[in-house]
C-alpha cells in the first residue's frame, strides 16, 4: 500500500508546512475558515495527479508574492520508501523522484495515485460532460498502461483534423486515423465503464444504502450510426464550424437514477452520493486490477452528508487499507476514532497529541 509518510509544503496558496508526520490510515485536519485545510489537501491531489482540483489555473496556486509553490512527500510503498515533488512556477513544473528529474508527467503521476472529494464534485454528475470524460479518462489512464499514448495519439489527430475543417481542407489525411484511434478510446473507456458498473453494486451494499443508480457510456456518435457514416453526414457543418462533431472528444457518461436522468431528478445528497460512489469505485478498481492503492482526500466531507452517511462512509473506509486525510471545521461533530489529527491555523499544520 502506497501512502505518503510526511509532506513538507511551501509557498502553495496560504501554506508553510515543515515536514509534518502523516499517519497511513485517517487524518483529520481541523481549523477555521480560511486557515488552509482545503488547500493542504489540494496541495496533496496536486502531488498526485500534477493538477489542483478547485482551478484550472495553475498560478493560482503560487503564494501571492512568491515565484513557485513546491510541495514534497516521503512516501512508503511496500516498505520501500522514496521521495517525491513537485515544484509548479509560473512558467514551467518541475518533478522529482528521489532527486532525479521526471520529464513526463505520465511518468511522476503513476507513483501515488490520490482521489479527491471535494463541495464540486458534484460536477462529476450535473456538470458538463467534458468534467465527466476527464473522469473516465483518469481511471483508464491508471487501468490501462498504454491509455496515456493513446489519449496523445487521437488528441494530436483530433486536433489536425479541426486545423484541416478550419483551413478548409480536406480532412481525408485525418479521417481512417481519427476512426481507428476513436474506436481504440472508446473500447477503453468501455471496458473501464464496465469495471465501475461492476463494483458499484458491491460498494452501495457496504454503504447500506439501496440508490438506484446506473450509467452507461454514450460514445459521442448517434446511436446505431458509425463513426465513418456520422463524417461524411456532417461533413457541411463541420466545415462551417471548424470542428469535428462526432467522436470519443463528444462523448459522456450518463447517470440515471431508478431509471429516470439523475442530472434533473436526484436530490443534492443522492449527486453526491453517486459522485462519492463513483471515486470509490475507481479507487477500487485500481486496487483490484493494478495493485496500486489511491490517497484519498476528503475536503468538507462532514458538513456536505447527514451523520447515518458519513457513518456509513467512514465504516467503509475503515475495511479498506489505504491512506485517508479529511478536512473538518471545529463546529463538525466527530466522534470517530481517527488515527491521527492536527489543526490547520494561517498556513500551518500541527499534529494534535
Ligand atoms: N495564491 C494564494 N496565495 C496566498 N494565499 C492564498 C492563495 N490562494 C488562496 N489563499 C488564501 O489561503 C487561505 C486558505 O484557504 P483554504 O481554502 O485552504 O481554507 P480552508 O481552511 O479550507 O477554509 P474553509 O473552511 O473556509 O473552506 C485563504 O485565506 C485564502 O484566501
Amino acid at each position: 500500500m502506497a501512502c505518503l509518510t510526511s509532506i513538507s509544503i511551501r509557498d502553495f496558496r496560504n501554506l508553510d508546512v515543515t515536514d509534518c508526520a502523516l499517519s497511513p490510515r485517517f487524518n483529520l485536519l481541523t481549523g477555521d475558515n480560511g486557515a488552509g485545510k482545503t488547500s493542504i489537501l489540494e496541495a496533496i491531489y496536486f502531488l498526485g495527479s500534477a493538477r489542483s482540483f478547485r482551478t484550472p489555473n495553475a498560478a493560482d496556486l503560487i503564494a501571492h508574492g512568491a515565484s513557485c509553490a513546491t510541495v514534497r512527500a516521503s512516501v512508503s510503498d511496500e516498505s520501500i520508501s522514496h521521495s517525491l515533488g513537485i515544484e509548479r512556477c509560473k512558467s514551467h513544473v518541475r518533478m522529482r523522484r528521489d532527486q532525479t528529474d521526471v520529464a513526463r508527467v505520465s511518468a511522476f503521476v503513476e507513483h501515488v495515485p490520490v482521489l479527491a472529494l471535494h463541495p464540486h464534485s458534484d460536477e462529476l454528475i450535473v456538470g458538463a460532460p467534458d468534467i465527466r470524460r476527464k473522469f473516465l479518462d483518469r481511471a483508464a489512464f491508471y487501468l490501462y498502461p498504454d491509455f496515456f499514448s493513446l489519449y496523445g495519439q487521437f488528441a494530436r489527430v483530433l486536433k489536425q483534423r479541426n486545423a484541416a475543417l478550419r483551413r478548409r481542407e480536406s480532412t481525408e489525411p485525418w479521417d481512417a486515423l481519427f476512426v481507428q484511434y476513436s474506436a481504440l478510446m472508446t473500447e477503453k473507456r468501455e471496458e473501464t465503464v464496465a469495471h465501475l458498473r461492476r463494483v458499484v453494486p458491491g460498494i452501495l451494499a457496504q454503504l447500506n444504502d439501496r440508490l438506484m443508480v446506473d450509467f452507461h457510456y454514450a460514445p459521442g456518435v448517434r446511436v446505431g450510426e458509425e463513426l465513418q457514416a456520422a463524417l461524411v453526414r456532417q461533413r457541411q457543418r463541420e466545415y462551417e464550424l471548424g470542428a469535428t462533431l462526432s467522436g470519443p472528444h463528444r462523448a459522456d457518461l450518463v447517470f440515471t437514477l431508478a431509471d429516470q436522468s439523475a442530472k434533473s431528478t436526484a436530490s443534492r445528497g443522492q449527486v453526491k452520493l453517486m459522485a462519492t460512489l463513483m471515486s470509490l469505485a475507481v479507487s477500487r478498481l485500481w486496487q483490484e486490477l493494478r495493485g496500486k492503492t489511491a490517497v484519498m482526500v476528503f475536503d468538507d466531507l462532514f458538513s456536505e452528508f447527514d451523520r447515518r452517511h458519513v457513518d456509513t462512509l467512514l465504516a467503509y473506509l475503515a475495511t479498506l487499507d489505504q491512506q485517508c486525510l479529511f478536512s473538518a471545521t471545529p463546529l463538525n461533530r466527530l466522534d470517530f476514532d481517527f488515527d491521527a489529527r492536527f489543526t490547520v491555523q494561517g498556513g500551518q499544520m500541527a499534529s494534535v497529541v
